[in-house]
């Protein structure tokens, strides 16, 4: 692994590793910038592309976002490209971006995360919380921060490998819920031995991230970090592991792990997702 760019170059910016930062505990950690099907997953999802808007321009217009197929469900962001409404729990579930398909150009004003990470991100390490993430540049409210990218998994695999990581006291699979006409869809992400910076974000009880589920070319949901306020250079990044709207993580079987989050508002321990435990 590259002691100076933890992605390797495969992002569009260079990751840095605070001097000191033990990389030698990550060594059969491969980055991804995108999910990757595991080897028991149907790949059908990765392979139907989404159908592209026939707007014509270099951009499509967010103030008139009901001429856009891809807005159908409303827009996701303003016109400069931030999320609209970060700092509440979401009023839609879809949140599509115009792809390869479209005719607009890579500079669409719905084109976000597809663009990749724009902010300098730095990882350390913290001798109690373990391996975390922090900003080097100021982040505007709504901004696109990461991914948290992974092996897609079945059910039945991340239950096995739930409460294998479970007995080694860290839990790093990420439990989408998304509540669809149909019932609900539930995605599982595992970025423990394939994945990218998100896999290194830790929890807080008063984050400074929301999470949305954004689409692109495919049907596999791209699980979004974006800030939830402007935040300043050298804070470290933090999202909620409990449920919101759907989303959760898994944390450690039988034993709750203790909060470390520093917060007023901290509850005492890190959320939990019950399927672990089924
Ligand atoms: C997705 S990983 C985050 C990166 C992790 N710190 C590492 O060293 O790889 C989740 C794990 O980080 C630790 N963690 C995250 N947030 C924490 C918090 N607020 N307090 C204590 N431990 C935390 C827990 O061990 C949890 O299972």
């Amino acid at each position: 692994m590259d002691k100076l760019d933890i992605a390797s170059g495969s992002e569009n910016i260079v990751i840095t590793m605070e001097e000191g930062t033990p990389i030698d505990k990550l060594n059969d950690f491969q980055y991804v910038c995108c999910n990757i099907p595991s080897a028991e997953t149907d790949t059908r999802a990765f392979e139907e592309q989404i159908q592209g808007c026939t707007c014509e321009g270099v951009s499509c217009d967010i103030t008139k976002s009901t001429s856009c197929e891809c807005m159908r469900f409303g827009p996701t962001y303003d016109s400069d490209g931030k999320l609209l409404s970060p700092g509440q729990s979401d009023s839609k579930s879809v949140f599509l971006e115009c792809n390869s398909s479209c005719k607009c150009l890579q500079s669409c004003a719905n084109r976000v995360v597809q663009n990749g990470i724009r902010h300098r991100l730095q990882l350390f390490y913290d001798q109690d919380k373990g391996f975390g993430v922090r900003t080097q540049d100021s982040i505007k409210c709504g901004e696109f921060v990461c991914e948290y990218t992974g092996e897609i998994l079945t059910e039945f695999e991340a239950t096995r490998r739930a409460r294998d990581q479970s007995r080694k006291g860290i839990n790093f699979i990420f439990v989408l819920r998304e509540h669809v006409t149909s019932g609900i869809v539930t995605t599982f992400i595992d970025p423990s031995s394939s994945g990218n910076i998100g896999r290194f974000i830790n929890h807080s009880c008063e984050p400074n991230m929301c999470i949305r589920p954004v689409r692109v070319h495919n049907l596999v949901p791209r699980v979004c970090f974006f800030v939830n306020r402007d935040i300043k250079a050298g804070e470290e990044l933090a999202y909620s592991y409990g449920s919101c709207d759907g989303y959760q993580s898994a944390e450690n079987d039988g034993k709750p792990t203790v909060c470390l989050c520093g917060s007023k508002k901290c509850s005492g321990y890190l959320p939990c997702d019950r399927f672990v435990l089924s």
